[in-house]
């Protein structure tokens, strides 16, 4: 049925060089696979860069001392007092995960007197329980600051980005309302996978990048050295990057006035027809959905009547406002200023995220670009555990949508798990995020099935997967690519310590814990980025479990043909122990297709038929005996086997271990 892959080209990848644009790509089906009766099999492939750093153990101990002392924040702090449209600075702060934009952003809060210390906690934009309790950002946050330069009062506008490799979906979405880029690299670390992917993000955005080198307090911090590997891997001029310590309060005000300085102000257009893009967008269960915007041209007034140029509705603007970070309404907001509308809209898709909001009389011409389509890598099963909470859970899915333009999902239906959701998500953390939430916010208990990909049957030219991680480590991550049937493609050092090492892989293979693996195999040291490249012929097969002769659908899965037999028997092996015996004996087959490739049988439960006989003649027991067969195979026809739920998802758990 399959055929052997000959994996296809090398993807052209001249290292560095940036992400793949995914524009145009196919809108995903949800469905993890198809297998038309006439087409052969094609899994996603992943085209990953493993980049190596060596850790620096070298303390530096350095201290930077502040300038720019004539910076002070507003005491008076009127948020919301206007400041002319070349007052206005739009920036967001990229990074790799944990190289601290959070802390930076609350810092920058503090400073500016946007948040009082008695209101600070704690990464106040990552305000999810889940962002605190994790320590990421997973939506993207936004906060308008108010600053004095030389008694002069601007207004700066902060998107605070997450930067998780699942979420850079979020990133590409918070560039395109900026003019400007706070690059944040952890001078202890370096470079790493998504600073380089981010970065790319924001060249391609024309943003003007400040590189900030940041936990220069931490006794490893190397700035200079990291400095020198930004010039060399991103060729961005670091001469004036800024040395801070987030944690500390160090450089702060050395990036505030490299903001008002460097990043320059938004066109002014505020006579054209209004064009505002929406970036944003979450449901208030009272005002409906609150769109956040960044206006391009034009003004808008409290009161106006609006059209949304993508989804062709209009509604009226009942409140807009700012994000101070909090919400505070204002009655007019101008050309280059970020704010947001409440204005009763009850569909979701009536103002997705990318749409552009013009006025419903004075229309604008063209609508802005909007953002690629996100699109879903990872899929599972979600079912109610609770039958009854089907249509909540619909709802509850529909709503997140609103908040999470990258989650997908469609109806399905499963003889063992009932009515659900298949659902599409950027990646594993992505995945766990949803379901945490749904769980927390809607108060639904949720079964989750497998994680798996979409295979399809015709290959397609896709994009490109691209991923970074650790030279003492080159070694055990090369093995690692090849253990999860990966291409090695290339390896570079790209500075003396650093090599990045190019793999293309089937996404299959990491959807389990290839991200765990690459850390601990490289002591954390190692970052990975990747991009889709397409769809690759490959061996693949469809595994089905029959339990007593009965294909069950939940179960079967695909696999690569040679890890057929081992998930075949570990499945089989499984089911036996979590399958109640039955009055007769139950087979359990893992089959390709007609051919059985592994097998078990639970034994019946034996009730002794010759336990009232005493003595006797040996006709009659065997008479029983044979009644008791007849019985059995009676019952064996017409019996069904009940799987119980934990046997499910005991199988969908070990299917992702050995798989
Ligand atoms: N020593 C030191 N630690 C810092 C500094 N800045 C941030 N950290 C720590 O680094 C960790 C990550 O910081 P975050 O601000 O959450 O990082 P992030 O980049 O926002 O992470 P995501 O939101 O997940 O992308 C936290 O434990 C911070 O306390 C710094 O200047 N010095």
């Amino acid at each position: 049925m399959l055929m052997a892959g000959n994996f296809c080209r090398l993807a052209n990848f001249p290292w560095p060089q940036p992400a793949a644009n995914h524009r145009g790509a196919r809108r995903g089906s949800c469905s993890p696979w198809r297998f038309p009766s006439d087409g052969r099999p094609s899994e996603p492939w992943a085209f990953r860069c493993l980049r190596i750093a060596r850790p620096s153990a070298i303390s530096q101990g350095r201290s930077v001392s502040c300038r720019a002392s004539e910076i002070t924040a507003d005491p008076g702090q009127d948020r919301l007092m206007k400041v002319p449209i070349a007052n206005i600075r739009n920036f967001c702060i990229i990074a790799h995960i944990d190289h601290g934009k959070s802390t930076l952003a609350d810092k920058l809060l503090q400073l500016t007197g946007t948040i009082q210390k008695r209101e600070m906690k704690e990464q106040f934009l990552d305000n999810m329980d889940l962002e605190r309790e994790r320590g990421i950002t997973i939506k993207l946050q936004a906060a308008r600051m108010r600053y004095v330069l030389e008694s002069e009062p601007y207004c700066l506008n902060l998107i605070d980005t997450p930067g998780h490799v699942d979420f850079s979906y979020e990133v590409s979405r918070s560039l395109a309302a900026c003019e400007g880029a706070l690059l944040v690299v952890d001078a202890s670390q370096g470079v790493e996978a998504q600073t380089l992917a981010n970065v790319y993000l924001a060249l391609e955005n024309n943003l003007e990048i400040i590189p900030v080198l940041n936990k220069i307090d931490l006794p490893g911090a190397e700035p200079d050295r990291v400095s020198r590997d930004i010039e060399e891997i991103i060729g961005l001029d670091c001469s004036d990057a800024i040395h801070c310590s987030a944690k500390e309060g160090i450089g702060i005000t050395d990036i505030l006035n490299a903001i008002i300085t460097r990043i320059p102000p938004p066109k002014d257009t505020a006579g054209s027809p209004l064009r505002a893009l929406i970036f944003d967008s979450y449901y208030d269960p009272y005002k409906g959905v609150i769109v956040y915007f960044r206006i391009v041209d034009g003004t808008i007034k409290k009161g106006d009547r609006i059209y949304f140029m993508a989804s062709g509705k209009d509604y009226v603007a009942d409140e807009i406002g700012v994000l101070s970070p909090n919400q505070l309404p204002v009655n007019e907001l101008y050309s280059g200023e970020v704010g947001y509308i409440s204005a009763s809209i009850r569909s979701v898709a009536d103002a997705r995220v990318g749409d552009t909001i013009t006025h419903f009389r004075r229309r604008a011409e063209s609508s802005l670009p909007g953002y690629e389509e996100a699109r879903s890598m990872v899929f599972c099963g979600l079912f109610p555990v609770d039958a009854d909470q089907f249509p909540e859970l619909r709802d509850a899915l529909e709503k997140l949508q609103l908040n999470d333009a990258a989650l997908k999902f469609e109806p399905e239906s499963s003889s063992a798990m009932g009515f659900g959701f298949r659902c599409g998500f950027l990646g594993l953390l992505h995945m766990e995020i949803v379901q945490e939430r749904l769980e927390r916010e809607y108060n639904l208990t949720l079964i989750t099935t497998a994680p798996s990909v979409v295979y399809r049957v015709n290959c397609i030219n896709g994009d490109t997967i691209e991923m970074l991680t650790p030279k003492e480590y080159i070694g055990s991550l090369m093995e690692l690519g090849q253990e999860r049937r990966g291409e090695f493609k290339q390896m570079n050092f790209i500075t003396e310590n650093r090599a990045s090492i190019i793999y293309e892989l089937p996404l299959a293979e990491m959807v389990g814990d290839f991200f765990d693996q690459l850390k601990s195999r490289s002591k954390g040291y190692a970052s990975m980025e990747y991009t889709f490249v397409g769809y690759r012929e490959s061996e693949l097969v469809k595994l089905d479990i029959h339990i007593n002769g009965e294909p069950v659908e939940p179960l079967a899965t695909i696999v690569h043909k040679d890890k057929a037999y081992a998930v075949g028997r570990a499945l089989t092996q499984k089911l036996k122990e979590l399958i109640p015996r039955q009055m007769f004996k139950l087979p359990i087959q893992a089959c390709i297709g007609s051919k059985v490739i592994a097998s078990e049988s639970l034994s019946a439960i034996r009730k002794d038929v010759l336990s009232k006989c005493y003595g006797g003649d040996i006709t009659r027991k065997k008479k029983l005996l044979k009644k008791q067969a007849e019985g059995k195979k009676r019952m064996k026809a017409i019996g069904k086997v009940e799987v119980p739920q934990e046997a499910f998802m005991a199988v969908l758990r070990l299917e992702k271990e050995v798989i």
